[in-house]
């Protein structure tokens, strides 16, 4: 059984989408996590500090995140773009337990990613769907490489 599933690539839209990863200059170093080593991130729709306890806030707000999240995963409400620079990786892990475990993901550059015994090697533009509750784990890239990953917060963590 394939553990990742391809839904689809993004192309036209290819290189302005490499242009505007390139421009959201204001990535924080995550500097808590014991999971990505040579990666920067920003959050959009709601921000999500994952400590044990998860504390919950508004992130960033963009149209483009919004038009692509829309399509493809309906009903997220948490996109993470994450920057890897040359080396950077992320060791094996489950997301934390305040997400939905489906998780929709746009590759953007190279990587190989691993999930239970299976290995991945995602192209440019290439869009994923994974259980992100199932070990995973992104192998240190070669050249720089973006992650836009859509998630939905669990109904019971969030308060109005
Ligand atoms: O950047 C990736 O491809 C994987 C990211 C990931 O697994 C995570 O942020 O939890
Ligand atoms: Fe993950």
């Amino acid at each position: 059984m394939n553990l990742v599933e391809t839904i689809g690539y993004v192309r036209s839209d290819l290189q302005s989408l490499h242009d505007w990863c390139n421009y959201q200059s204001r990535m924080k170093s995550m500097s808590s996590s014991r999971v990505a080593y040579g990666r920067t991130h920003k959050w959009f729709g709601y921000e999500v500090i994952l400590k044990p306890n998860a504390e919950i806030k508004n992130g960033h707000w963009d149209e483009r995140v919004n038009r692509l999240g829309d399509r493809i995963l309906p009903g997220w409400n948490c996109a993470l773009l994450c920057h890897y620079r040359p080396g950077g990786r992320m060791i094996r892990h489950c997301d934390h337990s305040v997400f939905e475990p489906l998780v929709a993901l746009v590759n953007i550059g190279r990587t190989t990613f691993c999930i239970g015994n299976q290995e991945y090697h995602l192209t440019d533009g290439q869009v994923i769907k994974f259980d992100s509750g199932i070990l995973h784990e992104l192998l240190p890239v070669v050249s720089d490489r973006w992650s836009l990953s859509f998630r939905t917060i669990k109904p019971e963590y969030l308060r109005f």
